[in-house]
């Protein structure tokens, strides 16, 4: 393997300071921020002044200190907008990925007359798809009848014509990953959208696998709504608070699920019965916000606003592009196969590597201090993310692949998979 190619892009490398920000295990290659981002100087800096002011102010936190608690949500949200091309009031961080889909499906979804079906995808995260047969449920709609899974034709992708071709007059909602969570494919937002509201359709996304990865342009493409969480590429820590948005053609729209943390925050302490909520996204909100599991947020966003998406997602593309070439070359006779687009602009932020053994490659991959993680059935995913890992990184992570595959180290390890990854 050429050393001239590593270290000539790690020289020029602009994004390469920030790795120093991050907790970093010396000698670990961590190739699974898809899934877990790391911790950040910055965004324990901010945990801790936020606990701080607990200390200092008890309830008046909630107003003064570093990070006033009453707004943080609010603050965020701006701070998250430009990640996802939207308006700063049309973004709220709050609640977790899964609450936040019942949200905006419990108020998106209207089924009226014979429009009364949700689209959606037989490739995603299945805590959507509970989320949505229970909404299904909740109207007493049958699954069965009322979810429609678009098929994928290969088992790893969902073509958009497939899905274009499922907007039928019977679909009320669409709801879709920007980012497939094992296969990395990146769907055509922009196109769908389009689509989808020429035939009277609301379509929202969910963004896990692309907020931090990937730049978006949600309000110009018009998306009616978002959600997401921040635990991933954007190292807000584990259970971190998630975010949602709305388009502002939506802000009149009433919450599916009301709560006082959704009110119009000149009202909410008016105690008033009747509900009052706020004209941004921030409506969408239900209880007190989480605090200390947004604290690391703050720090966090900060990096990204330094760092700017276009920089992120162009290293990235640099840093997958560079790990698929490395498995073509180095990897040809060990029966590995590419399962993401190679494509720039069909690709997220990770490398989806199959093999029939990829269970217990990633047991000998972590062994030797290379962390994946592991999708049923032969996904090994490699996630090399551009604020903490250089491409000398990625290469030696082929390296130390190559020797377990030459040594057939993994054979020690039964293929099942571990509780998480
Ligand atoms: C694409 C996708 N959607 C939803 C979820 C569920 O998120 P949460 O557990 O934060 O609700 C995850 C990850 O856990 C995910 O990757
Ligand atoms: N949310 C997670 C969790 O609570 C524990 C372990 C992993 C996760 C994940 O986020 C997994 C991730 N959504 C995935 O793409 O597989």
């Amino acid at each position: 393997m050429k050393q001239a190619y590593w270290t000539e892009m790690d020289g020029k490398d602009g994004l390469k300071h920030f790795k120093e920000e991050f907790y970093v295990k010396k000698g670990v290659l961590y190739m699974d921020g898809n899934s877990l981002g790391l911790l950040s100087k910055n965004a324990e800096k901010t945990l801790a002044e936020v606990l701080t002011d607990w200390k200092e102010y008890g309830i008046d936190g909630w107003m003064a200190g570093t990070h006033p608690w009453f707004t943080l949500s609010e603050k965020l949200g701006g701070k998250m907008a430009p990640l996802i091309g939207a308006h700063k009031d049309e973004v709220i961080v709050t609640g977790s990925t899964t609450g936040n889909l019942h949200q905006l499906v419990s108020t998106f979804f209207q089924p009226a007359g014979t429009k009364t079906k949700i689209l959606a995808d037989e490739l995603t995260f299945p805590s959507d798809i509970y989320a949505l047969k229970s909404q299904l449920h909740l109207k007493s709609l049958t699954p069965a009848d009322h979810l429609l899974s678009v098929k994928s034709q290969d088992g790893r992708m969902i073509e958009e014509e497939d899905i274009i071709s499922s907007m039928t007059e019977e679909v009320a909602l669409i709801v879709l990953p920007s980012v497939l969570y094992r296969s990395g494919q990146l769907l055509d937002i922009q196109r769908l959208t389009a689509e989808a509201h020429k035939r009277g359709i609301l379509i929202g996304f969910d963004l896990c696998h692309s907020i931090g990865a990937v730049p978006h342009e949600l309000s110009n493409w018009e998306v009616d709504f978002a959600f997401w969480c921040n635990y991933k590429y954007l190292n807000g820590g584990p259970g971190s608070v998630a975010g949602l948005y709305v388009n502002r053609k939506h802000f009149k729209t009433a919450p599916g699920l009301a709560g006082w943390f959704g009110s119009n925050k000149e009202k909410q302490f008016d105690m008033s019965l009747e509900f009052v909520p706020s004209d941004t996204a921030g409506a969408f909100q239900m209880g007190t916000p989480h605090v200390l599991s947004t604290a690391p947020l703050i720090g966090s966003l900060e990096l990204f606003a330094e760092a700017g998406m276009g920089r992120l997602r162009e290293k990235s593309l640099q840093l997958t592009r560079y790990m698929m070439e490395l498995i073509e070359t180095e990897l040809s006779s060990f029966g590995f196969h590419i399962g993401n687009p190679r494509e720039d602009e069909r690709r997220g932020g990770h490398v989806c590597l199959e093999h029939s053994e990829a269970a217990r490659i990633c047991k000998a991959l972590k062994e030797n201090q290379v962390v994946p993680d592991f999708r049923a059935p032969n996904v090994i995913r490699l996630a090399p993310v551009p604020l903490y890992t250089s491409f000398q990184d990625v290469h030696d992570t082929i390296v130390r692949l190559k020797k377990i595959m030459s040594e057939k180290q993994y054979e020690k390890f039964p293929n099942v998979r571990e509780v998480i990854a």
